[in-house]
């Protein structure tokens, strides 16, 4: 494991070589270390987030199931918490039965039976109050859990692809929802923290008054309270925050460049994820993708771990600390203590004795207490939960919405809608090269447009940008002589309609699947059997069993016994009488997938009389892997609506559909030709040069 540091004067930064990862840190910027948050610190970050954890409180307590709920979780806790004294008052009855006894040889059974009796129902009334909790708990978290999601699934479903991909914003929603604490909802982690730091606390100072009232007679009593006590305090002290974040430091960023293990990682996703498992099937490539992840796994050795992992072997010390070793003699002393005071006065033996088994183990409960800096960290961040979570609707999409409404006249929209790019410019988010360059053209309201070009010339870009998916970096785009910018992004996305290259299904019915292309009509099963029709894909949803009811993809997986190691177990059973599929998923062709999604993208051109329908059709590579007579049938219906809409056409075929077009621009980053196709067949260019290889030959 070496470690390089390497230090310019100009970047503070530093670079540690962990196993196969490379460790930059940036220090004395940004983020202080977290063991140089002083625990000041973290009560100012306590104090600041305290006003959300009230509003917190008032809306958990006001949720109807935990207004019983929440004091009953509350007195449990409490009484819980003081049966140790009680506990501990026992004893200390077996204590004073003892000195009795030396005085007066005579056993008081009352008392012992009172003890004996005592203890049990102690031990009894723990378990009981604890399985009480148990059962409040669960109920409590899932109410809180199902308070917070509608509203936390709201904030983050309202995010635009450039805000929605930010890491930043990505760790925000990871800590606002319940990524960190294992399905445990930061609302109710907070509280469980508070109640257990409050019921500790009741729990400490119940037993040390009892310890106190018991041993202030006894010789040796306060010195032993004082030396068992010594070793828990200074444990406290010392104790260190756990590293549950780590590393815990400033700006920092890990990455690998092992390619042995980037493979490693590489071929296990190929294994594991369903989405490769025909091509790993019809190609044979088990037993390949198995005898490769071998060999890369032998090359990187022992070093192939994860960064945590990696970080946490670097980061321990080669020798436990010099205060670790005092915190453990401290233990001893106490015994030492009773062993000196047996050599003194042999006759108090079994009241030393009794005492110290008092203190050991009122100590020892301290020690498991939460009471502890790293207590209070995890509190300060399960308070950062719970402002994460109120913050999450406050977070600003970076495509800023305009004020204007779109269109003025909602009529307008039947003759289409124009469209114009002035010097666009656009770079990806974080992509030195730029994706378009220079970009102008113009668009009538009602025209056909096809842009054609190789991959990667923009062409998709182009459609992202209309719908304002992103911002040009520069220049302006005019929708209706208008600086898109300026108009309400609902009602540009109202009036547009986009079919993206890359389209998904939703992980809902084929029936929602098509409706959600026009959340107005969603529920009209009528028009979304008609957007079916003209999408092409009602014949084959009704032959499905399930018809418009499948779902493709089934978003909740059914549960099934683990099976003991090497025992083939056979469900066909419980399966046959429960009526669970063998599988979660409804495999459709590449065609009929992309006629589903033709489909949904129909329903946008759907009028009804409470709305119109769109004005813009985008369509990107539509006809990719549709059959003739489905691309013909497409285009057919698309046709149709030719002069009640403005249609662009992303594509790389010429044919067809270039012929028809009122304009066309040839990309490569910036538009190379533009025109009809007459006319950029007269200029005998790239795109003329193209079409006679390409399309002229089938005609
Ligand atoms: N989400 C993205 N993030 C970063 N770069 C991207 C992204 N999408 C596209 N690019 C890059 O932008 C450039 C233009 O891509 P675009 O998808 O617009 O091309 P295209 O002409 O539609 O290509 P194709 O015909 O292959 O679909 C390419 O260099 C591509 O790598």
């Amino acid at each position: 494991m070496a470690t390089s540091p390497r230090q310019s004067d100009l970047l503070p930064i530093t670079h540690t070589r962990i196993g196969i990862w490379d460790l930059y840190e940036k220090r004395g910027h940004g983020l202080p270390r977290r063991s140089d948050l002083s625990i000041l610190k973290t009560f100012v970050q306590i104090r600041n987030d305290t006003p959300y954890v009230v509003r917190m409180f008032k809306e958990i307590l006001n949720i109807r199931r935990n207004r019983m709920l929440i004091p009953a979780f509350l007195v449990v806790r409490v009484l819980d918490s003081l049966i140790p004294a009680v506990s501990l008052w026992y004893d200390g009855q077996l204590l004073r039965l003892v000195e009795t006894m030396m005085e007066t040889p005579t056993v008081d059974t009352t008392v012992v039976i009172h003890v004996a009796v005592g203890r049990v129902a102690c031990a009894v009334a723990s378990h009981l109050l604890g399985h009480i909790q148990r059962r409040i708990e669960i109920p409590i978290n899932m109410s809180i859990k199902q308070f917070y999601a509608s509203d936390i699934f709201h904030s983050v479903v309202r995010l635009d692809i450039p805000t929605f991909t930010d890491s930043a914003v990505q760790k925000q929603f990871n800590s606002a929802t319940n990524q960190r604490t294992m399905g445990i909802s930061p609302a109710w982690e907070v509280f469980r923290r508070l109640a257990s730091l409050a019921t500790t606390t009741t729990s400490m100072l119940s037993q040390l008054f009892i310890l106190f009232t018991v041993l202030r007679r006894q010789q040796d009593g306060p010195l032993l309270v004082i030396l068992g006590f010594s070793q828990s305090m200074l444990g406290w002290y010392m104790t260190q925050p756990s590293r549950d974040t780590f590393p815990g430091m400033g700006v920092w960023a890990a990455t690998t460049t092992n390619n042995d293990y980037i493979r490693m990682q590489g071929l296990s996703m190929l294994g594991y994820d369903y989405s490769h498992r025909k091509e790993i099937v019809a190609g044979n490539l088990g037993e390949y993708i198995a005898s490769q992840f071998r060999e890369s796994a032998q090359r990187v050795g022992d070093g192939a771990a994860d960064f945590d992992e990696a970080y946490e072997a670097h980061s321990m010390r080669p020798f436990p600390s010099i205060s670790s070793f005092l915190r453990e003699t401290m233990h001893e002393l106490p015994e030492i203590a009773f062993m000196l005071s047996v050599v003194r006065k042999p006759t108090t033996v079994p009241l030393s004795f009794i005492s110290l088994a008092l203190i050991g183990h009122t100590s020892n409960s301290f020690i498991s207490t939460h009471v502890s800096q790293s207590g209070l960290f995890h509190l300060a961040a399960a308070f950062a939960g719970v402002r994460n979570m109120y913050e999450l609707k406050n977070v600003r999409n970076k495509v800023v919405d305009g004020t204007e409404r779109f269109p003025e006249n909602q009529q307008s929209l039947s003759s289409g809608i124009s469209v114009e790019f002035r010097n666009v410019s656009f770079q990806y988010p974080d992509k030195e090269r730029y994706a378009l360059r220079n970009v102008s053209f113009r668009i009538e309201a009602s025209q056909l447009c096809v842009i054609v070009g190789g991959n990667g010339s923009g062409k998709s870009t182009i459609l992202k940008l209309i719908s304002r998916i992103y911002d040009p970096t520069e220049g302006t785009i005019l929708i209706d002589n208008r600086d898109i910018k300026t108009l309400r992004l609902a009602d540009l996305r109202a009036a547009i309609s986009i079919l993206f290259q890359d389209y998904t299904h939703f992980p809902l019915s084929i029936r929602e699947n098509i409706g959600l292309g026009n959340p107005g009509l969603a529920q009209d099963y009528d028009k979304i059997r008609e957007a079916a029709k003209m999408g092409g894909s009602r014949d084959f949803i009704e032959e499905l069993p399930e018809g418009f009811d499948t779902y493709i993809d089934r978003p909740v997986d059914d549960y099934y016994a683990d099976s003991p190691e090497g025992v083939a177990i056979d469900y066909s059973d419980v399966r046959n009488v429960g009526g669970l599929r063998t599988s979660n998923v409804s495999d459709l062709s590449g065609g009929q997938n992309q006629r589903l999604a033709v489909s949904r993208t129909f329903m946008r051109s759907l009028v009804t009389d409470k709305e119109s329908s769109a004005g813009m059709l985008l369509f990107d590579e539509p006809s990719a892997s549709l059959d003739p007579t489905a691309e013909n049938d497409l285009f057919e219906n698309l046709r149709k609506l030719k002069g009640t809409k403005t249609m662009i056409f992303s594509t790389h075929r010429f044919g067809n559909l270039t012929r028809h077009a009122d304009l066309i621009l040839y990309m490569d980053e910036s538009v190379q030709e533009q025109g009809t196709h007459d006319e950029l067949l007269g200029k005998g260019g790239e795109y003329a040069r193209i079409w006679n290889l390409q399309a002229k030959p089938f005609l």
